[in-house]
C-alpha cells in the first residue's frame, strides 16, 4: 500500500509530516495551480503507480452557512475559468463545442470523483468545487460562477487531481478545509491556521482508518 498525501504548499500539511512514521505515506508538495500540480501528480503517477493519492488543502467557500475551518471531500470538479467572457455572458469550453460534455474524463462537463464511497471513512460531507487560476473576488463574476456551477468550494488545484486520477484510474480522494469566503479579500476575516489544524486532525484520522 502506498499513499501519497499531495498539497500545494507544505505549511498546509506540515502538521502531519511532522507526526508521520509510517513507510506506506509519502508526502508530495505540488506548487500552487492547475499547472504545477499536473506536472506533480502526473509525474508521481507514472514514477510510483500509487494506491491512493489524497489531495489536502485550505480553500474557499461559496457557501456562508459553512463555518470556516470545516472540512469537506470534494465530489465532483469543474474547472471554472476554462472559457471566453462575452458580452457579460460566460461561456466555457463545452458552451463553446470546443470540448465534449462527456468525452473522458468528463462526465457532464463535471471531473466526477468514482473512488469517494470507499474512501471516505470519516464521512465528511461531499461537495462539489470548481478550481480557478485567478481566486474570484468580483462579485458579478462570483454570482456567475455560482449561476453556472453551483459551487461550494473554489480552489486553485483540485480539478488537476481529478482529471488526472480518472485519465490514470489512480483512487483518489480530495480533502479541503475552508479558510475563507469566497471574495473575502480582508486577511483578518480569513482562518488560515484554524482550517489548516482542522484539515491536519482530519487527514491524520483518515491515515489511521486506510492504514488499519
Ligand atoms: O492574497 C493573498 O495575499 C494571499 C496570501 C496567502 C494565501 C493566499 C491564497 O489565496 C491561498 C491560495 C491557496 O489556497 C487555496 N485557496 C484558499 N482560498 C481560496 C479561494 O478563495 N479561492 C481559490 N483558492 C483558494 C488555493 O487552492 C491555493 O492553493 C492569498
Amino acid at each position: 500500500m502506498k499513499i501519497i498525501v499531495a498539497a500545494a504548499t507544505s505549511f498546509e500539511i506540515q502538521p502531519t509530516i511532522n507526526t508521520s512514521v509510517n513507510s506506506n505515506v509519502q508526502f508530495l508538495v505540488t506548487g500552487i495551480g492547475m499547472l504545477a500540480t499536473a506536472v506533480s501528480i502526473t509525474q508521481l503517477v507514472l514514477q510510483q503507480q500509487p494506491s491512493i493519492i489524497i489531495q489536502a488543502g485550505i480553500a474557499g467557500t461559496f457557501n456562508t452557512n459553512l463555518p470556516l475551518g470545516k472540512v469537506v471531500a470534494i465530489n465532483s470538479e469543474t474547472i471554472g475559468d476554462l472559457g471566453v467572457q462575452e458580452n457579460d455572458r460566460w461561456k466555457d469550453v463545452f458552451d463553446l463545442k470546443l470540448i465534449d460534455a462527456n468525452s473522458a474524463p468528463f462526465t457532464n462537463k463535471q471531473l466526477l470523483n468514482p473512488y469517494l464511497a470507499q474512501l471516505n471513512p470519516l464521512g465528511l460531507e461531499e461537495v462539489p468545487a470548481i478550481t480557478v487560476n485567478e481566486i474570484s473576488t468580483n462579485q458579478q463574476r462570483i454570482s456567475q460562477l455560482r449561476a453556472t456551477y453551483n459551487p461550494t468550494i473554489e480552489s486553485m488545484e483540485g480539478a488537476a487531481l481529478h482529471y488526472i486520477c480518472n485519465s490514470f484510474h489512480v483512487p483518489y480522494i480530495q480533502l479541503r478545509s475552508i479558510s475563507n469566503y469566497i471574495g473575502e479579500r480582508d486577511k483578518n476575516k480569513w482562518q488560515m491556521q484554524q482550517a489548516i489544524t482542522n484539515l491536519n486532525e482530519a487527514l491524520k484520522a483518515m491515515l489511521q482508518q486506510l492504514l488499519s
